[in-house]
């Protein structure tokens, strides 16, 4: 039986003020086996969101394969899907993004193609936005954005080199909070101000992120999304303040809950209460999506 195995990183999106820009590929990842079979479709989920996502058509991953076997002119007949999840759901680690990212490169591997910019498109319109889908792609680092110049938007990314020194640490918490559900916290407005304050830190940050580390407290300064999203978890915000004034740069992962520290040791300071989080020292994925056919 032919078919593709791919494996799709964990990503951090926004890293303070770069909202739906910036995003961290994170070495935690998900596994998709797909075979080709003689006809229908069977899925099978181990792990996150194992009794809680759909088993048919409607699967997040089928979806996207889907989608990309569309885009591909490709008929892939029946499918056998496995999917070992280690991405927790709703919390602010990509998972969706993973779940669309690996549909679509494993649509590339089952074509025989490398995933392009097209493929990185179909996921971000999927996603909605592309920072996460970008990191899950490329790896390391990203930059998104989209050129808006013709009728509907053209997603696209750029890859960075993170600085080596960078030890991201993850403080995740138990409850979950949907992206959809924080996205309606934020106002279709804000002060030209904080605008203002939102562009030069995210110019800053992709500095202090690449070049220079000891600028990262200044640099992952939020005003435009974090403070607006605390109604939906306030433990968070609380966590990231008391980082943040404890010199530790630290921001809300993705539309949290969350929150992602950069350190330079693997460590949180010792005085800061992180009761009700699992700590995780999670290395940068430079890798991005691996896409491996078999026969
Ligand atoms: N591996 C997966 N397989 C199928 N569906 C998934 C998978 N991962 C995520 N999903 C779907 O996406 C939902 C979570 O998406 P959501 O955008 O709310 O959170 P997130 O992607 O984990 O966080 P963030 O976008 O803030 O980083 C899940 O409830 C589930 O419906
Ligand atoms: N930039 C997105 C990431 C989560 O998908 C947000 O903050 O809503």
């Amino acid at each position: 039986m032919s078919g593709v195995r791919v494996r799709v990183p964990a990503s951090s999106a926004n890293l303070g003020p770069g909202f739906d820009a910036l995003a961290l590929a994170l070495a935690l990842h998900d596994e998709v086996e797909v075979t080709r079979t003689a006809g229908g479709l069977t899925v099978h989920v181990e792990g996150e969101g194992a009794g809680a996502v759909p088993l048919d058509g409607t699967h997040l991953v089928v979806r996207a394969l889907g989608a990309a076997c569309d885009l591909l002119g490709l008929d892939p007949g029946g499918l056998a899907l496995r999917c070992t999840n280690r991405i927790p759901h709703s919390r602010g680690l990509g998972s969706s993004a993973a779940a669309i990212v690996a549909g679509v490169a494993a649509a590339h591997g089952l074509a025989g193609l490398p995933p392009g910019p097209d493929a990185l498109h179909l996921a971000a319109e999927f996603e909605g936005h592309a920072d996460n889908v970008a990191a899950s792609l490329l790896g390391g680092l990203v930059v998104a954005w989209a050129d808006t110049d013709q009728d509907k938007p053209r997603y696209r990314a750029a890859p960075l080199t993170p600085h080596p020194a960078l030890r991201p640490v993850v403080a995740i918490p138990d409850t979950q909070s949907a992206t959809s559900t924080t996205r309606g916290l934020l106002p279709a407005h804000v002060p030209h101000a904080d605008a203002a304050h939102a562009a030069g830190r995210a110019a800053l940050a992709v500095h202090a992120l690449t070049t220079a580390p000891d600028l990262l407290l200044p640099a992952t300064a939020d005003l435009l999304h974090q403070d607006y999203r605390e109604p939906a978890y306030p433990q968070t915000l609380a966590l990231v303040r008391a980082l943040r004034a404890a010199g530790t740069p630290a921001t809300v992962s993705g539309a949290g809950p969350t929150v992602l520290a950069f350190t330079l040791t693997g460590t949180l300071p010792p005085e800061v209460d992180t009761t009700g989080f699992r700590i995780e020292q999670l290395p940068i994925d430079t890798e991005g999506v691996r896409i491996t056919p078999f026969d």
